[in-house]
Parts: C-alpha cells; sequence; structure tokens
C-alpha cells in the first residue's frame, strides 16, 4: 500500500520534510520499504552502512524511482580528496551531500568551488556540526571547552562563511541557529524521537513536532520509522503529526 492512500493530509506535502534514514544490512530490506513510498511524501538517506555494503548503484535504484536523495557520506579529509569526492558523490545526481564542518574551511571552501562547476546540477552541500549522539560532558572530554550549543553555531558560522547551504545539528540547537544564520540556512535535524519511543544511541533528542517548531527544515527519521513493526503507518502518523507546524 502506498503511504499517499494511508494520509489524506500527507497527500499535499510538495516539499517533503521527513528524510527516512535507510540503514539497513540488507538492499533487499530496505526496496521492502522502499516499495511501500512515494517520493512526494519523503526523501530518503543512504548513509555509510549501505553505502559500504551496496554502493552507487544502490543509490541510483533510489534516484531511478525520483527520490531526492541525501546521501550521507559525512566526508573528513584534506580539502582535495574531500573536493574530489563530494564531486564523484555529486555526480551520481543526488540532492544533498555533506562533510563534517570541523574539517575546516579551506576544505569546506574547496568543496563549494567544486560543485559550483556543475552550476545548477549541483546538490546541496551541508557541514555536520557535532553529531546528535554527543553530549556536552563527551565534547570536552575531546578539549572542546565551549558549550556545546556555542560549539554547533561556531561551526555553523564557519560554514555560512564558506557558502554552504547549511548544517546537520540538533533541533535543540534549530532556534539557536535560525536567529543567527538566517532563515535560508538550511537545518537537517537528526535525533528526532516520537514521544515514548526509545531513543537508541541518540543523546540530543528531539520530538517531530518541535523539531519543526524549533526551526528546522528536514528531519531525518531512521528507527522510528525503519524498525517499527509498521513503518508506513509511523512515517505516516510522524508526517500527519507535523503539518500544523508547517
Ligand atoms: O549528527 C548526526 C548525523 C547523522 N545522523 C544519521 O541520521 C540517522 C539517524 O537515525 P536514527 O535511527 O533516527 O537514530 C542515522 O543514519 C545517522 O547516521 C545522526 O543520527 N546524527
Amino acid at each position: 500500500m502506498k503511504l499517499q492512500s494511508m494520509s489524506k493530509s500527507s497527500e499535499k506535502v510538495s516539499d517533503p520534510k521527513i528524510i527516512v534514514a535507510l540503514d539497513f544490512d540488507q538492499s533487499s530490506k530496505a526496496m521492502h520499504l522502499v516499495d511501500q513510498l512515494d517520493p512526494t511524501l519523503c526523501r530518503l538517506k543512504v548513509g555509510k552502512e549501505m553505502f559500504t555494503h551496496f554502493g552507487p548503484e544502490f543509490v541510483k535504484q533510489l534516484i531511478d524511482r525520483d527520490f531526492d536523495v541525501f546521501l550521507d557520506l559525512k566526508f573528513h579529509d584534506i580539502p582535495n580528496t574531500v573536493a574530489k569526492a563530494c564531486l564523484a558523490a555529486a555526480e551520481l545526481g543526488v540532492w544533498m551531500i555533506n562533510v563534517h564542518a570541523s574539517g575546516g574551511t579551506a576544505m569546506m571552501t574547496k568543496t563549494r568551488q567544486a560543485l559550483d562547476t556543475m552550476g545548477s546540477d549541483a546538490p546541496l552541500l551541508i557541514a555536520v556540526t557535532v553529531l546528535t549522539s554527543m553530549s556536552e560532558p563527551e565534547l570536552h572530554a575531546l578539549g572542546v571547552q565551549r558549550s556545546l550549543s556555542d560549539h554547533v553555531l561556531a561551526l555553523a558560522q564557519l560554514a555560512k562563511q564558506c557558502e554552504l547551504d547549511g548544517v546537520v545539528c540538533s533541533a535543540q540547537e534549530a532556534q539557536l541557529l535560525k536567529q543567527n544564520l538566517g532563515e535560508k540556512f538550511q537545518l537537517i535535524t537528526p535525533g528526532i524521537r516520537p514521544k515514548n519511543t526509545s531513543s537508541d544511541d541518540q543523546t540530543r533528542i528531539v520530538t517531530p513536532q518541535n523539531a519543526i517548531k524549533n526551526g528546522s527544515d528536514y528531519l531525518v527519521i531512521g528507527r522510528p520509522i525503519t524498525q517499527s513493526s509498521n513503518p508506513l503507518q509511523s512515517l505516516c502518523e510522524i508526517s500527519d503529526s507535523i503539518q500544523t507546524q508547517l
């Protein structure tokens, strides 16, 4: 059954805010879910697990079905390597790619310049600030002494200076970033957990409704949907729950 047929209000969404994180160890499991979805209702994310197992061919299968694909490989290396890896990723035809902001401004700038050679075909280029699994004590243990939110803001400011399109952060920081960096700077927020669901390994969690209220542009949601006994229904319920905030 298609998602559209399950949710009336969801039918009208033309800029779907939910990015379903396909973290599976078998492509057949992922495709079983994808077969039930519709590109007007959600976007898809391919991360390190599926890309390492199944490579560009898997990504192309999703694009061939007209899904917007966020290729979440979080590149972090010297500027030349990251710029070339991002160009290769972009050439797959994905909608969004990302690098770690902590790779620095030379890395982000060189990558921006590389993607600009693609003109309007370039995907959105996003920087990861602080992983949503991390807490402030963990950040301090790495030697970062400022507060976690100050660190996220500082990394996001660097990404904006380098003309990236936005950042990955927790929706806990979304209001702060929108206030300081403006409406157009895109906020992609994993660590989304509906009430009464397991936080798993995520630390900085926010409900779907509060994430949108705080200013998130896109919600990355994996296990609350993919590990649900009825993934389609869970996606529909979350999708419907955020409509009033849009
Ligand atoms: O800071 C980050 C950056 C990326 N992720 C990715 O998002 C999904 C979240 O999955 P859940 O199952 O909803 O926890 C996953 O693919 C991560 O690699 C993140 O969680 N935090």
